[in-house]
């Protein structure tokens, strides 16, 4: 089922179902979305507090000075201004506030006199009321939202130390290639290490990437035993003695989603659904065409498995290199005047995806291009 790169992209897409959410510490949720609203399970500020360093009084000025409170000191304080009584006591920033404060007066504005401190104060100020920015059983943020920093520094202060969130897809890579080395006629193995810096971009978690010796059975046993959402299988895919992907999907009885793409480079990317669930990506030896597949079946899918909608990709009109037939991806640098295209874009090439700012992906029949963003 050979498709159109757009095509093949939506189909990446929608094959991926929705990972189901999982419960994580909220240091690990970073840049995963809630699955679920962030409740909060305290008050915040937890008691009423100081807003500044100086003194909590309580009924008219000047106010006797009956004690000092710090941050983080337990339990209540004296109550000050029983009975009308003109008192005041010593408060840091972020202390407990004793019962009948009227105001915090900043050591600022504070003139004190022995046992005694005067002062203009307004009323309520300087003062932060318990739960006056959230309350227990309050919802604070929606589902859906993107577990910044700021969310875990949210989510800290309120007492939520696990959130649920759709998690990160599992990525599996295998590399497959005997002629990986460098040693004397081998050939340097360029998309090992790109494809952590790859999965990341693209949202995913990868363990390994693994190396798997040429060989149908070696193939095999790794691709029946990697634990993940998404199974990347590099080089193999095309129709060598040596290539052993296409065959071993069809004998594991594996669904097609994309098999073949008409574009160039990346003809030869693929993605198949196993029967447990997961999902086989296929990315062609060829390093530039590796990563054309990659964005092209395999990113997508990542986005599908983690909810996120498929991203929209702008489009460009500009004279740009196209091929007779099918879609050309084209490196580019942006520039004021348009997208330039680089060269060096052959499909075993690197020098020109390496200094570009985005993908070109030309149409052969001269429509406009759209620009696919690179993994930084
Ligand atoms: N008879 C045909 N031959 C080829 C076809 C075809 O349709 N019919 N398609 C060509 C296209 S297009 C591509 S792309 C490649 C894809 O080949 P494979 O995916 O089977 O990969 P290999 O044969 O293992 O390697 C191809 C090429 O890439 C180099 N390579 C492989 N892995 C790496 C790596 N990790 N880092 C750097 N370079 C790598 C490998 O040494 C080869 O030079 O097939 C064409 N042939
Ligand atoms: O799969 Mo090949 O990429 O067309 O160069």
């Amino acid at each position: 089922m050979v498709l159109g790169w757009e095509e093949a992209r939506q189909a990446a897409y929608d094959a991926a179902v929705p990972l189901g959410p999982a419960a994580l510490p909220v240091g690990d949720a970073l840049g995963l979305r809630l699955a679920a609203p962030l409740i909060s399970a305290d008050d915040l500020p937890r008691f009423d507090n100081a807003a500044m360093d100086g003194y909590a009084v309580a009924g008219p000025g000047p106010w006797r000075v009956v004690g000092r409170s710090l941050a983080g000191e337990p339990g209540d304080c004296a109550a000050i201004g029983a009975a009308g009584a003109a008192e005041a006591r010593e408060v840091a920033t972020g202390a407990r506030l004793p019962q009948g404060t009227r105001s915090v007066l900043p050591h600022e504005e504070a003139q004190r006199d022995g046992d005694l401190v005067s002062g203009r104060v307004e009323e309520g100020r300087h003062v932060r009321l318990r739960g006056e920015e959230a309350m227990p059983g309050e919802k604070l943020l929606p589902a859906g939202v993107v577990v910044t920093p700021q969310v875990v520094a949210l989510a800290a202060a309120v007492g939520v130390t696990e959130l649920s969130v759709t998690p990160a897809p599992r990525v599996a890579a295998l590399v497959t290639g005997d002629e990986l080395g460098d040693g004397p006629g081998q050939v340097r193995d360029a998309i090992g290490p790109a494809l952590p810096g790859w999965v990341r971009w693209a949202g995913g978690t990868l363990a390994g990437p693994q190396r798997v010796p040429d060989g149908a059975a070696d193939l095999r046993a790794a691709l029946m035993s990697a634990q993940a959402d998404l199974v990347v299988i590099t080089g193999s895919s095309s129709v060598g003695p040596e290539d052993h992907v296409r065959p071993l999907l069809a004998e594991l009885g594996a669904q097609p989603v994309v098999d073949g793409v008409a574009c160039r480079p990346g003809s030869l990317a693929g993605l198949w659904r196993l029967a447990d669930g997961r999902l086989v990506a296929a990315l062609p030896g060829n390093p530039f065409a590796a990563l054309v597949a990659f964005l092209t079946v395999a990113a997508p899918t990542l986005a599908g498995l983690r909810g996120e909608e498929q991203a929209v990709l702008a489009t460009v009109g500009a004279e740009l290199p196209r091929h007779r037939s099918d879609t050309r991806l084209v490196p580019v640098r942006l520039t004021e005047s348009g997208p330039v295209a680089l060269g060096h874009d052959r499909s075993g090439m690197l020098r020109g995806v390496a200094q570009a700012d985005a993908l070109a992906v030309v149409p052969a029949d001269g429509t406009p291009a759209l620009l696919q963003p690179l993994p930084t």
